[in-house]
Order: C-alpha cells, then sequence, then structure tokens
C-alpha cells in the first residue's frame, strides 16, 4: 500500500537539478520533490573504475551527504554496463605513484559510500562485476536488470578480494554463499541473483528500476533522519572500523600482491582475452 503510494508520488514527481560536482564522469541530478539524488557513472565505455572516476564518486558523495539528500541511487549512464569494476589498466604495469592514489581512493570511495548518512540504493542497469559489484553491495537496496551479471569474481582473473570487499557482500549474503561465491568467482544471472538474495528486485527497464529505487527510499520518509543513520551506522562500524584500522597495511598487502609478477601476467592474460572478444 505504502510502497504503490510511493511509486506514484515518485512517477508524479517534479524538476530536477544538476548539482555543482557535476564532472565528466559523474553527474548528480536531485529531484527537488523528493529530495533524492541520482548519482550516475558515465566513463565510457565500461565504467572501468580509474583514479579520476573514483576521484568523482568521492566527491559527489560527499556533496550529496553534505546536502543532506533524502537519498542516494547509483547508477550509470551506459545502457548495458553498470561498472566493469576496477579498470585493470591502472593495475597491470602500473606507475608507482599513480596506483598508491588509486588504491587510497577506492578505499576513500568504499569508507563514504558504504558508511552513508543517507540512506542508499543502487539501479544496476547493467553488468555489475568485481569493484561494480562492491559498489552496489555497498548500498542498502539493490534493484537490477534482466539479462545481466553481478558478482565478485576477482579469483577468476588469479586476483583476491580484500577484506573489505567481503564485508559489503557479507552484508547481503550469508556466510556460507558468499564464500563459496566468492571462492569460485562466481558471477550471477540477475535471476539468480535476485533468487539467492544479491540483489532486491529486478525491473524492466532503468527508469522503472530507478523508481523502485526511489520507492524503497521513501520508505524512510517517515522515520528520523538521525536514529535511521545512527542505526545503519551502529550495523556498518565494525567493517568501516576495521578498514579505517588498517588502511596503511591494506595498501601495502594489495601493492605488495599486484606487483607479483605471476599476478601481472594473469592480468596481461586476461586483458588480452578481454580485448580479442571485444574486436570480434
Ligand atoms: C591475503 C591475500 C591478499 C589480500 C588482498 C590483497 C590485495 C588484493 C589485490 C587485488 C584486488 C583487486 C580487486 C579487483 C577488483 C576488480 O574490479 S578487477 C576488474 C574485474 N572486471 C572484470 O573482470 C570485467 C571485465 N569486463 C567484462 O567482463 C566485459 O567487458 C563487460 C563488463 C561484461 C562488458 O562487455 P562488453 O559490453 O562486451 O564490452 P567489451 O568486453 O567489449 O569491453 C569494451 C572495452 O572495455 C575494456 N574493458 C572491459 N572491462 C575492463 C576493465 N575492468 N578494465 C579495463 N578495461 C576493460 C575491454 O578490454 C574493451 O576494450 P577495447 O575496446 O578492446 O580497447
Amino acid at each position: 500500500m505504502l510502497r504503490t503510494k510511493v511509486l506514484s508520488l515518485v512517477a508524479r514527481s517534479g524538476p530536477s537539478r544538476l548539482m555543482s560536482t557535476a564532472t565528466k564522469l559523474t553527474t548528480v541530478e536531485v529531484n527537488d520533490k523528493t529530495g533524492i539524488a541520482t548519482l550516475t557513472m558515465c566513463r565510457a565505455p565500461v565504467n572501468g573504475l580509474n583514479l579520476e572516476l573514483l576521484k568523482d564518486l568521492k566527491t559527489s558523495i560527499d556533496e550529496i551527504e553534505s546536502n543532506k539528500s533524502r537519498g542516494l541511487i547509483l547508477t550509470s549512464s551506459n545502457a548495458t554496463i553498470f561498472s566493469a569494476g576496477l579498470d585493470i589498466m591502472e593495475m597491470y604495469n602500473p606507475e608507482k605513484e599513480r596506483i598508491r592514489a588509486f588504491w587510497t581512493q577506492l578505499q576513500e570511495v568504499w569508507l563514504s559510500l558504504y558508511g552513508s548518512s543517507v540512506p542508499t540504493a543502487a539501479a544496476i542497469n547493467g553488468h555489475s562485476p568485481a569493484g561494480g559489484c562492491l559498489l552496489a553491495t555497498s548500498c542498502e537496496y539493490r534493484v537490477m536488470l534482466p539479462k545481466f551479471t553481478i558478482g565478485l569474481n576477482e579469483t577468476q582473473l588469479g586476483i583476491v578480494a580484500p577484506k573489505w570487499f567481503m564485508s559489503s557482500f557479507l552484508s547481503v549474503l550469508p556466510q556460507r554463499q558468499a564464500e563459496r561465491a566468492l571462492n569460485q568467482g562466481r558471477m550471477f544471472s540477475t535471476e539468480e541473483a535476485l533468487q539467492i538474495g544479491l540483489i532486491d528486485e529486478t525491473a524492466t527497464s532503468k527508469e522503472e528500476a530507478v523508481e523502485k529505487c526511489a520507492a524503497f527510499l521513501g520508505t524512510f520518509a517517515r522515520v528520523n533522519p538521525l536514529a535511521r543513520a545512527l542505526t545503519k551506522q551502529q550495523f556498518r562500524a565494525a567493517d568501516l572500523q576495521q578498514l579505517e584500522n588498517e588502511r596503511k597495511d591494506d595498501l601495502e598487502k594489495f601493492l605488495f600482491f599486484i606487483n607479483q609478477p605471476a599476478v601481472q601476467k594473469g592480468l596481461g592474460i586476461y586483458l588480452e582475452g578481454l580485448k580479442k572478444k571485444a574486436k570480434k
């Protein structure tokens, strides 16, 4: 009942405005009636998370947070890809200083999205592997379009998802299923993701996905915002604190791991495979 009301409210909702942080790689549009901000990733061709996109994501999340938006919906401007995850080019034959800045920025984005005091939802309008899945599972609610895939496929690339990737995943799935999926590097179809609980709903179009996300965010309309935010943060505090405490160690572990010749070789082969597939 409430859900239907909120959905129709959203459908009738009024004009929106672009916020000042709108950049080339992300845009933020705030619906003036609902107060919900839609944060769109728009880095061609696949929303690969490189240093610049991560910086824009962090700036946009911070601005949404400080403008006291009623909610944040994360989505993509690409018709078939939510995000292809970390830009592998940042990790393959990396430049010393840049890769440090890259990983540090990824930590920042995760801390602010997973720890956001604003309610969050992801309208997953395309494939969402690895880092894409990290962003989606850092949100509180997920609506996904059919015929796409989502999951943490790191082991398929010969790399390892760090502890905090697992934290987001574990905030959505029970440990037994999460552990198996990560060990397998399993990508779930939309239907499988719904069945296992990795996503909350499906939608037939991006517009419908955004509406369903807005309806979820609307369920908090009559809840005290401070009480809601403090409750959410208590659930997530231990995960967030763990990364805060281990940030330097986490960076050094990542650098050590990624610079191993066997890992570099594996990434090179994976990239080559992607490029061959793209040419077909
Ligand atoms: C105690 C132990 C240690 C603890 C841990 C310590 C350290 C941890 C170490 C490492 C952790 C790293 C975590 C990594 C997370 C990641 O996110 S890795 C990235 C994973 N992503 C993928 O595997 C996705 C790969 N891409 C695809 O599957 C597909 O591209 C697609 C997203 C499904 C889209 O398909 P399609 O529409 O057909 O597009 P194309 O495949 O043709 O791609 C277009 C071009 O984009 C390039 N590309 C695709 N994905 C990426 C990417 N992730 N990075 C860079 N580039 C990408 C692709 O090559 C095409 O390029 P060209 O047009 O050929 O130039």
